[in-house]
Protein backbone atom coordinates (compact mmCIF):
# COMPACT_ATOMS: atom_id res chain seq x y z
CA UNK A 1 0.00 0.00 0.00
CA UNK A 2 2.71 2.51 1.27
CA UNK A 3 4.97 1.82 -1.76
CA UNK A 4 1.71 2.14 -4.28
CA UNK A 5 1.24 5.40 -3.00
CA UNK A 6 4.98 6.34 -3.30
CA UNK A 7 4.74 5.39 -6.36
CA UNK A 8 1.83 6.79 -8.03
CA UNK A 9 1.05 9.99 -5.64
CA UNK A 10 3.96 13.25 -6.36
CA UNK A 11 2.76 14.48 -3.23
CA UNK A 12 5.19 11.57 -1.42
CA UNK A 13 8.37 10.79 -1.69
CA UNK A 14 9.57 8.59 -4.49
CA UNK A 15 11.44 4.89 -3.56
CA UNK A 16 14.76 6.87 -5.03
CA UNK A 17 14.14 9.87 -2.59
CA UNK A 18 13.72 7.46 0.96
CA UNK A 19 16.69 5.77 -0.77
CA UNK A 20 19.31 8.75 -0.94
CA UNK A 21 17.58 9.81 2.31
CA UNK A 22 18.98 6.30 3.95
CA UNK A 23 22.09 6.09 2.08
CA UNK A 24 22.22 10.01 3.91
CA UNK A 25 21.57 9.13 6.97
CA UNK A 26 24.20 6.21 6.98
CA UNK A 27 27.16 7.85 5.44
CA UNK A 28 26.52 10.46 8.06
CA UNK A 29 26.62 7.87 10.82
CA UNK A 30 29.54 6.19 9.19
CA UNK A 31 31.46 9.63 8.95
CA UNK A 32 30.40 10.42 12.81
CA UNK A 33 31.97 6.79 13.64
CA UNK A 34 35.24 7.30 11.89
CA UNK A 35 35.39 10.97 13.01
CA UNK A 36 35.37 9.88 16.60
CA UNK A 37 37.52 6.69 16.08
CA UNK A 38 40.31 7.87 13.96
CA UNK A 39 40.24 11.75 13.94
CA UNK A 40 38.37 13.11 16.96
CA UNK A 41 40.76 15.15 19.62
CA UNK A 42 40.03 12.19 22.24
CA UNK A 43 41.13 9.52 19.64
CA UNK A 44 44.11 8.93 21.35
CA UNK A 45 42.21 8.10 24.68
CA UNK A 46 42.46 4.13 25.31
CA UNK A 47 38.92 3.16 26.11
CA UNK A 48 36.67 0.53 23.92
CA UNK A 49 36.38 1.25 20.11
CA UNK A 50 32.45 1.63 20.59
CA UNK A 51 32.41 3.41 23.48
CA UNK A 52 34.32 6.36 21.72
CA UNK A 53 32.20 5.79 18.42
CA UNK A 54 28.86 6.12 20.07
CA UNK A 55 26.68 7.12 22.62
CA UNK A 56 24.97 3.89 22.44
CA UNK A 57 27.60 2.37 24.87
CA UNK A 58 27.06 4.67 27.51
CA UNK A 59 23.49 4.36 27.26
CA UNK A 60 23.20 0.94 27.12
CA UNK A 61 25.49 0.46 30.30
CA UNK A 62 23.25 3.36 32.04
CA UNK A 63 20.20 1.10 31.44
CA UNK A 64 21.60 -2.21 32.82
CA UNK A 65 22.64 0.18 35.90
CA UNK A 66 26.85 -1.06 35.16
CA UNK A 67 27.80 2.03 34.30
CA UNK A 68 29.92 2.50 37.24
CA UNK A 69 30.94 -1.01 37.45
CA UNK A 70 31.65 -1.43 33.65
CA UNK A 71 34.24 2.06 33.95
CA UNK A 72 35.78 0.16 36.57
CA UNK A 73 36.72 -2.76 34.92
CA UNK A 74 37.88 -0.43 31.96
CA UNK A 75 40.35 1.68 34.30
CA UNK A 76 42.04 -1.50 35.45
CA UNK A 77 42.39 -2.49 32.02
CA UNK A 78 43.50 0.98 30.22
CA UNK A 79 44.79 3.12 32.93
CA UNK A 80 44.05 6.00 35.13
CA UNK A 81 41.72 7.60 31.77
CA UNK A 82 39.62 6.24 29.52
CA UNK A 83 37.27 7.51 27.15
CA UNK A 84 33.80 6.19 27.57
CA UNK A 85 31.56 7.87 25.46
CA UNK A 86 32.40 10.22 22.05
CA UNK A 87 33.20 13.05 24.38
CA UNK A 88 33.55 11.90 27.98
CA UNK A 89 36.70 10.59 29.75
CA UNK A 90 37.06 8.96 33.05
CA UNK A 91 39.88 9.54 35.15
CA UNK A 92 41.04 8.19 38.46
CA UNK A 93 44.26 9.51 39.32
CA UNK A 94 43.46 11.24 42.40
CA UNK A 95 46.09 14.43 41.76
CA UNK A 96 44.89 14.96 38.67
CA UNK A 97 41.12 14.45 39.88
CA UNK A 98 41.78 17.14 42.62
CA UNK A 99 44.01 19.64 40.33
CA UNK A 100 41.11 19.96 37.88
CA UNK A 101 37.73 19.69 39.72
CA UNK A 102 39.18 22.23 42.22
CA UNK A 103 39.09 24.62 39.56
CA UNK A 104 35.84 27.32 39.40
CA UNK A 105 35.64 27.77 35.90
CA UNK A 106 34.54 24.55 35.30
CA UNK A 107 31.39 24.07 34.34
CA UNK A 108 29.36 20.84 35.58
CA UNK A 109 28.39 18.63 32.83
CA UNK A 110 24.91 20.05 31.61
CA UNK A 111 23.43 16.64 30.22
CA UNK A 112 23.84 14.15 32.45
CA UNK A 113 22.79 16.92 35.78
CA UNK A 114 19.67 17.27 33.58
CA UNK A 115 18.57 14.18 34.65
CA UNK A 116 18.05 15.30 38.42
CA UNK A 117 15.84 18.22 37.71
CA UNK A 118 12.44 17.93 39.81
CA UNK A 119 9.49 18.74 39.07
CA UNK A 120 10.61 20.23 35.53
CA UNK A 121 12.70 22.80 37.54
CA UNK A 122 16.75 23.39 38.50
CA UNK A 123 18.05 22.86 42.14
CA UNK A 124 21.67 23.29 43.00
CA UNK A 125 23.17 20.55 41.63
CA UNK A 126 21.62 20.57 38.01
CA UNK A 127 22.96 24.46 37.86
CA UNK A 128 26.22 23.58 35.29
CA UNK A 129 27.75 26.69 36.72
CA UNK A 130 29.30 27.63 39.99
CA UNK A 131 28.30 30.86 40.16
CA UNK A 132 24.53 30.10 40.70
CA UNK A 133 25.65 27.02 42.73
CA UNK A 134 27.37 28.70 45.40
CA UNK A 135 24.85 31.17 46.55
CA UNK A 136 22.66 27.55 47.15
CA UNK A 137 25.42 25.68 48.66
CA UNK A 138 26.16 28.11 51.60
CA UNK A 139 22.84 27.62 53.51
CA UNK A 140 23.39 24.07 53.68
CA UNK A 141 26.61 24.00 54.59
CA UNK A 142 25.71 26.38 57.44
CA UNK A 143 22.52 24.66 58.50
CA UNK A 144 25.01 21.57 58.78
CA UNK A 145 27.79 22.99 60.67
CA UNK A 146 28.34 20.61 64.20
CA UNK A 147 27.27 23.10 66.65
CA UNK A 148 23.67 23.57 64.63
CA UNK A 149 23.51 19.55 64.07
CA UNK A 150 24.11 18.95 67.90
CA UNK A 151 21.37 21.65 69.04
CA UNK A 152 19.19 19.43 67.17
CA UNK A 153 20.11 16.11 68.52
CA UNK A 154 16.86 15.30 70.69
CA UNK A 155 14.69 16.15 67.32
CA UNK A 156 16.90 13.39 65.78
CA UNK A 157 17.05 10.88 68.22
CA UNK A 158 13.17 11.23 68.15
CA UNK A 159 13.25 10.00 65.07
CA UNK A 160 15.39 7.69 65.06
CA UNK A 161 13.45 6.25 67.92
CA UNK A 162 10.47 6.16 66.16
CA UNK A 163 12.16 3.89 63.63
CA UNK A 164 13.16 1.88 66.28
CA UNK A 165 9.92 1.43 67.73
CA UNK A 166 8.47 0.64 64.23
CA UNK A 167 11.07 -1.93 63.33
CA UNK A 168 10.53 -3.56 67.41
CA UNK A 169 6.79 -4.30 66.63
CA UNK A 170 7.89 -7.56 64.39
CA UNK A 171 9.75 -8.54 67.63
CA UNK A 172 12.48 -10.40 65.58
CA UNK A 173 9.86 -12.90 63.54
CA UNK A 174 9.58 -11.28 60.31
CA UNK A 175 11.44 -9.48 57.84
CA UNK A 176 11.73 -5.84 57.13
CA UNK A 177 12.59 -4.10 54.63
CA UNK A 178 15.16 -1.15 56.00
CA UNK A 179 15.23 0.77 52.91
CA UNK A 180 11.88 1.85 53.65
CA UNK A 181 12.61 2.47 57.41
CA UNK A 182 15.76 4.19 56.45
CA UNK A 183 13.83 6.65 53.74
CA UNK A 184 11.45 7.62 56.13
CA UNK A 185 13.60 8.16 59.12
CA UNK A 186 16.12 10.35 56.98
CA UNK A 187 13.16 12.23 55.22
CA UNK A 188 12.22 13.18 58.79
CA UNK A 189 15.92 14.09 60.13
CA UNK A 190 16.60 15.78 56.57
CA UNK A 191 13.28 18.32 56.91
CA UNK A 192 14.66 19.63 60.21
CA UNK A 193 17.80 20.52 58.30
CA UNK A 194 16.13 21.89 55.62
CA UNK A 195 12.77 23.34 56.65
CA UNK A 196 13.41 23.55 60.22
CA UNK A 197 11.13 22.27 63.16
CA UNK A 198 8.05 23.27 62.16
CA UNK A 199 8.26 21.20 59.18
CA UNK A 200 6.50 17.49 59.48
CA UNK A 201 5.93 15.88 56.41
CA UNK A 202 3.70 12.69 56.18
CA UNK A 203 6.62 10.54 54.89
CA UNK A 204 3.94 7.56 53.81
CA UNK A 205 4.60 7.56 50.18
CA UNK A 206 7.50 9.20 49.92
CA UNK A 207 9.43 5.96 49.99
CA UNK A 208 8.12 4.59 47.15
CA UNK A 209 8.21 7.97 45.32
CA UNK A 210 11.69 8.53 46.05
CA UNK A 211 12.36 4.83 44.61
CA UNK A 212 10.53 5.84 41.12
CA UNK A 213 12.59 8.66 40.59
CA UNK A 214 15.97 7.26 40.88
CA UNK A 215 15.10 4.94 38.29
CA UNK A 216 13.11 7.94 36.35
CA UNK A 217 16.55 9.42 36.60
CA UNK A 218 17.89 5.94 35.09
CA UNK A 219 15.49 6.48 32.07
CA UNK A 220 16.05 10.23 31.57
CA UNK A 221 19.99 9.44 30.88
CA UNK A 222 18.69 6.64 28.12
CA UNK A 223 15.66 7.83 26.62
CA UNK A 224 14.88 10.49 24.37
CA UNK A 225 12.90 13.30 25.64
CA UNK A 226 9.07 12.88 23.86
CA UNK A 227 9.14 9.45 25.25
CA UNK A 228 8.30 11.06 28.95
CA UNK A 229 5.21 12.88 27.15
CA UNK A 230 4.11 9.46 25.88
CA UNK A 231 4.53 7.45 28.95
CA UNK A 232 3.02 10.20 30.71
CA UNK A 233 -0.35 9.43 29.60
CA UNK A 234 0.45 5.24 28.64
CA UNK A 235 -2.11 2.58 29.97
CA UNK A 236 0.85 1.44 32.11
CA UNK A 237 0.01 2.59 35.24
CA UNK A 238 3.76 1.63 37.11
CA UNK A 239 5.70 3.73 33.93
CA UNK A 240 3.27 6.69 34.83
CA UNK A 241 3.93 6.65 38.15
CA UNK A 242 7.53 6.74 37.55
CA UNK A 243 7.18 9.78 35.10
CA UNK A 244 5.02 10.91 37.81
CA UNK A 245 7.61 11.33 40.55
CA UNK A 246 9.46 13.53 39.80
CA UNK A 247 6.42 16.31 39.98
CA UNK A 248 5.38 14.48 43.21
CA UNK A 249 8.56 14.83 44.66
CA UNK A 250 8.52 18.52 43.64
CA UNK A 251 5.27 18.32 45.34
CA UNK A 252 6.88 17.44 48.88
CA UNK A 253 9.42 20.63 48.29
CA UNK A 254 6.21 23.06 47.98
CA UNK A 255 5.28 21.82 51.22
CA UNK A 256 8.52 21.63 53.10
CA UNK A 257 8.00 26.12 51.69
CA UNK A 258 4.49 26.15 53.26
CA UNK A 259 5.07 24.48 56.84
CA UNK A 260 8.73 26.61 56.80
CA UNK A 261 6.47 30.06 56.01
CA UNK A 262 4.17 29.15 58.46
CA UNK A 263 6.58 28.39 61.36
CA UNK A 264 7.81 31.74 60.85
CA UNK A 265 5.07 33.44 62.84
CA UNK A 266 5.31 30.82 65.40
CA UNK A 267 7.53 32.05 68.90
CA UNK A 268 10.93 31.59 68.84
CA UNK A 269 13.10 31.20 71.79
CA UNK A 270 15.57 34.12 71.18
CA UNK A 271 18.27 32.23 72.56
CA UNK A 272 17.75 29.47 69.68
CA UNK A 273 20.17 30.68 67.31
CA UNK A 274 20.03 27.03 64.82
CA UNK A 275 19.38 28.09 61.31
CA UNK A 276 17.66 26.13 58.20
CA UNK A 277 18.03 26.21 54.94
CA UNK A 278 15.05 27.55 54.00
CA UNK A 279 15.73 30.45 56.21
CA UNK A 280 19.13 31.18 55.12
CA UNK A 281 17.63 30.91 51.63
CA UNK A 282 14.76 33.41 51.93
CA UNK A 283 16.82 35.73 54.27
CA UNK A 284 18.08 38.76 53.02
CA UNK A 285 20.28 39.62 55.86
CA UNK A 286 21.86 35.78 56.20
CA UNK A 287 25.73 35.71 56.50
CA UNK A 288 26.14 34.82 52.77
CA UNK A 289 22.29 36.15 51.22
CA UNK A 290 20.71 34.52 47.85
CA UNK A 291 21.39 37.55 45.68
CA UNK A 292 18.41 37.13 43.44
CA UNK A 293 14.86 36.55 44.82
CA UNK A 294 13.36 33.08 44.08
CA UNK A 295 10.32 32.41 42.29
CA UNK A 296 7.74 30.24 44.45
CA UNK A 297 8.88 26.86 41.82
CA UNK A 298 12.25 27.44 42.16
CA UNK A 299 12.31 27.40 46.07
CA UNK A 300 10.40 24.44 46.14
CA UNK A 301 12.50 22.71 43.68
CA UNK A 302 15.35 23.53 45.63
CA UNK A 303 14.09 21.72 49.13
CA UNK A 304 12.97 18.93 46.97
CA UNK A 305 16.08 18.41 45.62
CA UNK A 306 17.85 18.93 48.86
CA UNK A 307 15.64 16.47 50.41
CA UNK A 308 16.70 13.78 47.62
CA UNK A 309 20.64 14.47 48.18
CA UNK A 310 20.18 14.37 51.67
CA UNK A 311 18.19 11.29 51.73
CA UNK A 312 18.67 8.74 48.90
CA UNK A 313 22.67 9.24 50.02
CA UNK A 314 22.49 8.49 53.25
CA UNK A 315 19.96 5.76 53.22
CA UNK A 316 21.15 4.10 50.60
CA UNK A 317 25.21 3.66 52.34
CA UNK A 318 23.14 2.90 55.75
CA UNK A 319 21.37 -0.41 53.81
CA UNK A 320 24.74 -1.44 52.32
CA UNK A 321 26.37 -1.03 55.83
CA UNK A 322 23.58 -2.64 57.55
CA UNK A 323 23.37 -5.23 55.02
CA UNK A 324 27.30 -6.00 55.38
CA UNK A 325 27.03 -6.21 59.25
CA UNK A 326 24.14 -8.52 59.08
CA UNK A 327 26.37 -11.33 57.32
CA UNK A 328 28.87 -10.96 59.45
CA UNK A 329 28.13 -12.10 63.23
CA UNK A 330 31.40 -11.27 64.69
CA UNK A 331 31.90 -7.95 63.07
CA UNK A 332 28.37 -6.92 64.82
CA UNK A 333 29.31 -7.83 67.86
CA UNK A 334 32.19 -6.23 68.27
CA UNK A 335 30.76 -3.23 66.86
CA UNK A 336 28.16 -3.55 70.04
CA UNK A 337 30.58 -4.11 72.46
CA UNK A 338 32.17 -0.38 71.19
CA UNK A 339 29.16 1.19 71.16
CA UNK A 340 27.72 -0.15 74.72
CA UNK A 341 30.24 1.49 76.53
CA UNK A 342 30.19 4.82 74.70
CA UNK A 343 27.98 7.14 77.06
CA UNK A 344 26.70 9.99 74.99
CA UNK A 345 25.28 10.26 71.31
CA UNK A 346 28.21 13.46 71.21
CA UNK A 347 30.96 11.38 71.83
CA UNK A 348 30.43 8.76 68.89
CA UNK A 349 32.78 10.21 66.37
CA UNK A 350 35.57 8.54 68.88
CA UNK A 351 34.21 5.12 68.38
CA UNK A 352 36.54 3.88 65.65
CA UNK A 353 35.41 1.00 64.54
CA UNK A 354 31.96 2.33 63.82
CA UNK A 355 33.62 5.02 61.95
CA UNK A 356 35.41 2.63 59.89
CA UNK A 357 32.18 0.58 59.33
CA UNK A 358 31.36 4.28 57.78
CA UNK A 359 34.24 4.55 55.59
CA UNK A 360 34.37 1.14 54.25
CA UNK A 361 30.89 1.50 53.75
CA UNK A 362 31.46 4.75 51.93
CA UNK A 363 34.29 2.77 49.97
CA UNK A 364 32.74 0.33 49.25
CA UNK A 365 29.10 0.99 47.91
CA UNK A 366 29.58 4.75 47.26
CA UNK A 367 25.87 6.11 47.20
CA UNK A 368 27.00 8.23 43.78
CA UNK A 369 28.25 6.13 41.57
CA UNK A 370 29.88 8.71 39.30
CA UNK A 371 31.15 11.50 42.07
CA UNK A 372 30.64 14.80 39.64
CA UNK A 373 31.65 15.27 36.30
CA UNK A 374 32.97 18.92 34.74
CA UNK A 375 32.98 20.10 30.91
CA UNK A 376 36.42 21.65 29.95
CA UNK A 377 36.00 25.03 28.92
CA UNK A 378 37.45 27.19 25.61
CA UNK A 379 41.18 26.00 25.26
CA UNK A 380 40.88 22.78 26.82
CA UNK A 381 42.77 20.87 29.15
CA UNK A 382 46.00 19.06 29.60
CA UNK A 383 45.50 16.10 31.68
CA UNK A 384 47.48 12.61 32.06
CA UNK A 385 49.62 13.26 28.79
CA UNK A 386 46.51 13.98 26.82
CA UNK A 387 45.00 17.52 25.46
CA UNK A 388 40.97 17.25 26.12
CA UNK A 389 39.46 19.54 23.83
CA UNK A 390 36.18 22.35 24.99
CA UNK A 391 33.59 20.38 25.66
CA UNK A 392 35.07 17.45 26.85
CA UNK A 393 33.33 15.86 29.86
CA UNK A 394 35.76 14.53 32.72
CA UNK A 395 34.22 12.49 35.16
CA UNK A 396 35.36 10.37 38.13
CA UNK A 397 34.54 7.98 40.69
CA UNK A 398 34.95 7.31 44.33
CA UNK A 399 34.58 3.92 43.76
CA UNK A 400 38.02 3.13 41.34
CA UNK A 401 39.75 5.56 43.56
CA UNK A 402 40.61 2.70 46.44
CA UNK A 403 40.75 -0.05 43.20
CA UNK A 404 43.67 1.43 41.35
CA UNK A 405 46.05 1.06 44.94
CA UNK A 406 45.78 -2.60 45.59
CA UNK A 407 48.74 -2.20 47.82
CA UNK A 408 46.87 0.08 49.97
CA UNK A 409 43.60 -2.04 49.75
CA UNK A 410 44.31 -5.59 48.88
CA UNK A 411 41.28 -6.85 49.18
CA UNK A 412 39.21 -4.07 47.47
CA UNK A 413 35.97 -6.31 46.40
CA UNK A 414 35.25 -7.05 49.98
CA UNK A 415 33.76 -4.83 52.75
CA UNK A 416 36.42 -4.47 55.36
CA UNK A 417 36.14 -2.01 58.02
CA UNK A 418 39.44 -3.51 59.84
CA UNK A 419 41.64 -1.80 57.24
CA UNK A 420 40.66 1.31 58.32
CA UNK A 421 41.70 1.07 61.95
CA UNK A 422 45.42 0.28 60.48
CA UNK A 423 47.63 3.06 60.87
CA UNK A 424 50.42 2.29 58.63
CA UNK A 425 49.40 4.29 55.24
CA UNK A 426 46.40 5.54 57.17
CA UNK A 427 46.64 8.86 55.25
CA UNK A 428 47.16 8.02 52.17
CA UNK A 429 44.10 5.77 52.27
CA UNK A 430 41.98 7.98 54.02
CA UNK A 431 42.91 10.59 50.99
CA UNK A 432 41.64 8.34 48.59
CA UNK A 433 38.04 7.97 49.92
CA UNK A 434 35.64 10.71 48.29
CA UNK A 435 32.58 9.64 48.53
CA UNK A 436 31.12 13.10 48.54
CA UNK A 437 33.13 14.45 45.82
CA UNK A 438 36.67 16.55 45.21
CA UNK A 439 37.06 20.10 44.54
CA UNK A 440 34.73 23.32 44.10
CA UNK A 441 31.18 21.21 43.96
CA UNK A 442 31.94 18.42 46.17
CA UNK A 443 29.05 17.85 49.15
CA UNK A 444 28.27 20.71 50.78
CA UNK A 445 26.10 18.10 53.32
CA UNK A 446 28.78 15.61 54.03
CA UNK A 447 28.82 16.24 57.85
CA UNK A 448 25.37 16.28 58.32
CA UNK A 449 25.27 12.95 56.21
CA UNK A 450 27.96 11.75 58.75
CA UNK A 451 26.20 12.43 61.57
CA UNK A 452 23.27 11.14 60.91
CA UNK A 453 24.87 7.48 60.18
CA UNK A 454 26.30 7.62 63.20
CA UNK A 455 23.41 7.81 64.91
CA UNK A 456 21.44 5.77 63.41
CA UNK A 457 23.68 3.10 63.15
CA UNK A 458 24.59 3.60 67.11
CA UNK A 459 20.49 3.14 67.78
CA UNK A 460 20.15 0.32 66.15
CA UNK A 461 23.42 -2.04 66.82
CA UNK A 462 22.33 -1.09 70.63
CA UNK A 463 18.89 -1.91 70.38
CA UNK A 464 18.69 -5.20 67.77
CA UNK A 465 20.83 -7.75 67.04
CA UNK A 466 20.35 -7.83 62.47
CA UNK A 467 20.17 -11.16 60.71
CA UNK A 468 19.74 -11.74 57.21
CA UNK A 469 15.98 -12.50 55.97
CA UNK A 470 16.27 -15.49 53.80
CA UNK A 471 14.92 -14.08 50.88
CA UNK A 472 17.83 -11.56 50.88
CA UNK A 473 20.39 -13.19 48.27
CA UNK A 474 23.95 -11.97 46.80
CA UNK A 475 22.17 -11.86 43.65
CA UNK A 476 19.01 -9.61 45.10
CA UNK A 477 21.66 -7.37 46.47
CA UNK A 478 23.71 -6.59 43.54
CA UNK A 479 24.62 -3.06 43.38
CA UNK A 480 22.27 -1.53 40.43
CA UNK A 481 23.07 2.19 39.91
CA UNK A 482 20.23 3.54 39.81
CA UNK A 483 20.69 7.94 40.82
CA UNK A 484 23.44 5.81 43.10
CA UNK A 485 23.57 2.31 44.29
CA UNK A 486 20.80 0.10 45.41
CA UNK A 487 19.20 -3.21 44.85
CA UNK A 488 17.99 -3.85 42.11
CA UNK A 489 14.55 -5.07 43.97
CA UNK A 490 15.10 -1.41 45.71
CA UNK A 491 14.83 -3.25 48.64
CA UNK A 492 16.71 -5.24 51.39
CA UNK A 493 15.05 -7.55 54.28
CA UNK A 494 16.62 -7.75 57.42
CA UNK A 495 15.53 -9.31 60.16
CA UNK A 496 16.09 -6.98 63.72
CA UNK A 497 15.91 -9.17 66.74
CA UNK A 498 15.33 -6.96 70.12
CA UNK A 499 17.98 -7.08 72.85
C1 LIG B 1 26.31 9.67 52.41
C2 LIG B 1 25.71 10.76 52.04
C3 LIG B 1 26.08 11.65 50.89
C4 LIG B 1 26.94 11.43 49.85
C5 LIG B 1 27.81 10.20 49.58
C6 LIG B 1 26.89 12.59 48.99
C7 LIG B 1 27.64 12.75 47.83
C8 LIG B 1 27.55 13.84 46.98
C9 LIG B 1 28.29 13.99 45.75
C10 LIG B 1 29.29 13.00 45.21
C11 LIG B 1 27.93 15.17 45.21
C12 LIG B 1 28.42 15.76 43.87
C13 LIG B 1 29.79 16.38 44.03
C14 LIG B 1 30.35 16.93 42.73
O1 LIG B 1 29.61 17.13 41.75
O2 LIG B 1 31.56 17.16 42.71
C15 LIG B 1 26.95 15.77 46.07
C16 LIG B 1 26.33 16.99 45.86
C17 LIG B 1 25.43 17.56 46.71
N1 LIG B 1 25.00 17.08 47.93
FE1 LIG B 1 25.58 15.34 48.79
N2 LIG B 1 26.01 13.49 49.52
C18 LIG B 1 25.50 12.96 50.69
C19 LIG B 1 24.61 13.57 51.55
C20 LIG B 1 24.11 14.84 51.42
C21 LIG B 1 23.29 15.52 52.40
C22 LIG B 1 22.90 14.97 53.77
C23 LIG B 1 22.96 16.72 51.88
C24 LIG B 1 22.13 17.76 52.58
C25 LIG B 1 21.24 18.50 52.04
C26 LIG B 1 23.57 16.82 50.56
C27 LIG B 1 23.47 17.88 49.69
C28 LIG B 1 24.11 17.97 48.48
C29 LIG B 1 23.95 19.09 47.56
C30 LIG B 1 23.06 20.31 47.78
C31 LIG B 1 24.78 18.84 46.46
C32 LIG B 1 24.97 19.71 45.23
C33 LIG B 1 26.25 20.52 45.34
C34 LIG B 1 26.57 21.33 44.09
O3 LIG B 1 26.00 21.06 43.04
O4 LIG B 1 27.42 22.22 44.16
N3 LIG B 1 24.27 15.66 50.33
N4 LIG B 1 26.74 14.94 47.15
Amino acid sequence: MLGYILATSDAFLSWNTLLYLLLFFFLYELGYIIYHAYFHALSKVPGPWLASTTSLWIRWQRWNGRLSLEADKLLAKYGSIVRISPTMVIVNDHDAVESTFIRKDLDTSPTAIRALRVGGHDWTVTYPQLSIARERRHPVMIASTTKNLKSWLPIFRNHINAMAEDLRESKGTRSEDVVRHLRICTLKTSQLLIGGPGVDLDPQDFPQIVGEYNFLVVWRLCLPEWAFTWLKYSPFSHARFRVDSSDKLFDLGAEVCRQAEAQKNNYRDPTDDTQHVYGLCTDTNAKYPVQWSWTKDELGAEMAGQILAATETTSSALTYIFYELAKDPILLEELYQELIVVDDDHELDSAKLLDACIKEGLRFRPPVALTGSRAVPPGGLDLLGHHLSEGTIVTTQSLSMSRQRQDLFPDFDVYNPKRWLEEENGAERRRLLVPFGVGSRRCPGGNMALYQMRLIINSLIQDFKIALAPETTPEKMAPFEANGYRSHHDRCDLIFIPR
